[in-house]
């Protein structure tokens, strides 16, 4: 059982301020994302979280409790690393012994809760085989047990699948979610991946360059961004974001004084009798069908369901799903729509 809580929490490593007054909070028992681009501050957070660096200024909680002044050994968070870093001489069942017998705990208490993990994990018929006759996956779970046996009050795991190709990923991260919710532990899971985070997550923070800039639900955040920079984050294509100046031309009329920009998810673009915009390319993906458009110079991306039949060249008119438009002001902040 552990929350985990960020209070204002700043972060500098020499010239660099990796995390800036960070404050998160984490429920127990969530799987949390913390999603955002390379060298966002991701990582930095779960350095804390174990207590392999202290912050500079703020408050870290776990269950509510100020962990400033506790060791890492007695935070009893484990970060699970990724499969690389099983013992190569060692079975799967070595190694997922391994954390307890070097605590020197009794040999049954051990057996019983290796048994218990493995069962978990779906990992019995693999345990007297290494790492080396494993497959990823296999690895990926053995590593999994190890933290597992140590019975810690929340795991922490740093993009662990990226190494694995995209449909090993997607199994994966299926388990991943399976298991979690059969620990009933809290999973602090670093990820880039925004597909992957928004399968997974119950919670999710965003992150631009030591910042958070939006916590919420993965589909809170995708419906409501509260920033062009979390609405292109999070959706593939990304959300279309126009001079307001456009709006008209897709029957949008009025939005907030202060709009500057329109933001309109691909699937919320609809493709109507026209001549506004021109078709440029149609790419058809089986279930549904992505197409490039210009508007008066600008492009547009457009996801319509099933395979309709558009040729590029095609001139089209544009209107945007009721209630679905969305409006930033000049500085990307997202704006009450009127
Ligand atoms: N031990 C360290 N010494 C110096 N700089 C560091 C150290 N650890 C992190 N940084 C810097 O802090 C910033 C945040 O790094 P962090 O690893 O937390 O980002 P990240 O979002 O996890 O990135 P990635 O997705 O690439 O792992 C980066 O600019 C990084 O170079």
């Amino acid at each position: 059982m552990a929350s985990i809580s960020f209070r204002n929490v700043s972060k500098r490593f020499g010239d660099v301020l990796a995390l800036d007054d960070v404050s998160l909070d984490i429920r127990d028992n969530a799987f949390f994302c913390l999603f955002g681009p390379p060298l966002s501050g991701k990582s930095t957070i779960l350095k804390l979280i174990l207590g392999l660096e202290q912050p500079d200024a703020g408050e870290i909680l776990i269950d509510g409790r100020p962990v400033t002044l506790v060791p890492p050994a007695k935070r009893n968070v484990a970060m699970v690393f990724q499969n690389l870093a099983l013992f190569p001489h060692m079975t799967a069942l070595q190694n997922v012994r391994f954390p307890l017998v070097e605590r020197r705990m009794d040999p049954k208490q051990i057996e019983a809760r290796v048994g218990d993990a493995a069962a978990k994990l779906h990992i019995g018929h693999i345990l007297h085989k290494p790492p080396a006759q494993l497959s990823g996956g296999e690895r990926q779970r053995v590593a999994i047990a190890r933290a597992l046996v140590r019975d810690p009050v929340a795991y922490l795991m740093d993009d662990p699948i990226s190494a694995l190709d995209a449909r090993l990923r997607e199994e994966t991260r299926v388990e991943l979610r399976r298991i979690q919710q059969e620990m009933g532990k809290t999973l602090v899971y670093v990820t880039h991946d925004q597909e992957e985070a928004m399968s997974v997550a119950d919670g999710m923070a965003v992150f631009e360059n030591g910042r958070v800039r939006q916590t919420g639900t993965p589909e809170e955040l995708y419906r409501h961004p509260n920033s062009t920079y979390v609405a292109g984050m999070l959706g593939a294509p990304a959300m279309n974001v126009v001079p307001m100046a456009l709006a008209r031309q897709m029957q949008v009329e009025g939005g907030p004084q202060r709009a500057e920009t329109l933001g309109v998810r691909p699937e919320n673009l609809r493709v109507a009798p026209g001549a506004a915009a021109r078709i440029t390319e149609v790419e058809p993906l089986g279930g549904f069908t992505t197409l490039a458009l210009e508007l008066q110079g600008t492009p547009l991306r457009a996801t319509l369901r099933g395979q309709p039949k558009f040729t590029a060249g095609e001139m089209v008119g544009l209107t945007v799903d009721p209630g679905r438009a969305h409006f930033f002001d000049a500085g990307g902040a997202a704006l009450a729509a009127q």
